[in-house]
């Protein structure tokens, strides 16, 4: 029998995930900025700020900033002084950051396509490495988080930013009624697209609670792993070290 892997609430081939999750990012690329405004009324700007407060990029250190997108956490570490690679499996993605890195002046960032599950930067060829929100989408969490062990120099630090679970019961109710029912609403009217945003948040129902993928993360050979939950965990930051 062939592998299965959760595209949402439907289980599909796990050969078949990678496109469609690309499928999705194509979909969104252009309106994804202006979607993330509107689905997080802003809040996403301050989780954003918050985790690279918890990285603490240092001048001229490298950084990998994988599933990066269109660079909200790459530009936010630039200004650090770090020098930055921003990965993505996807081209149009990576596109709008690059030109937005232009708009902005942001000279030096480095753009490369990659999946996260197979990395083609030599071992231990970074000082931290960072995914914001692109976690979920991979097939293999497992092998994307021994690749990033992989890449990270002796001490290097890994860093998570990722949707999980809130314990704040009203609040959870709340936002059931408001990702279901008016996330994908939002995506229709704002960019004609509501299966989309549909994926993306029943993708988040299917991610690992904290507790497991903290445990995922030890697995894959990270120490002093630390989970830093956000509004009760309805965003939460994970972290560990490579020793
Ligand atoms: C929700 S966006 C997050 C973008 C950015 N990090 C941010 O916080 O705004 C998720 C990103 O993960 C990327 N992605 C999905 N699967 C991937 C994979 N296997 N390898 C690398 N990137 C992947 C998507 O193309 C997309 O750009």
């Amino acid at each position: 029998m062939s592998e299965t892997a959760s595209f949402g609430y439907r289980d599909v081939d796990a050969a078949e995930k990678q496109g469609m999750v690309r499928a999705v990012f194509s979909n969104v690329a252009g309106k994804y900025d202006l979607m993330n405004d509107a689905m997080s009324m802003g809040a996403h700007r301050l989780w954003k700020d918050q985790f690279v407060s918890r990285v603490k990029p240092r001048p001229h250190e490298a950084i990998l900033d994988m599933a990066g997108g269109t660079g909200d956490i790459a530009f936010r570490m630039h200004k650090h002084g770090a020098n930055v690679t921003v990965s993505d499996i996807n081209p149009e993605m990576l596109g709008v950051g690059m030109e937005r890195a232009q708009k902005k002046g942001l000279d030096g960032l480095i753009w490369s396509e990659q999946n996260a599950e197979e990395l083609t930067f030599a071992d231990r060829s970074f000082d931290a490495y960072t995914i914001a929100f692109g976690i979920r989408n991979v097939t293999h969490i497992d092998k994307a988080l021994a690749e990033a062990n992989r890449v990270l120099k002796f001490g290097g630090r890994f860093f998570c930013l990722e949707f999980s679970t809130t314990t704040w019961p009203g609040f959870s109710d709340v936002y059931d009624v408001y990702s279901h029912k008016l996330v994908p609403q939002l995506g229709k009217l704002f960019a004609n697209d509501a299966d989309s945003y549909r994926y993306l948040i029943e993708s988040i129902r299917r991610f690992p609670p904290m507790p497991k993928f903290e445990g995922m993360i030890r697995d894959a050979g990270f120490v002093n792993t630390k989970v830093e939950p956000i509004l009760g965990g309805l965003v939460a930051i994970h972290s560990g070290w490579k020793i």
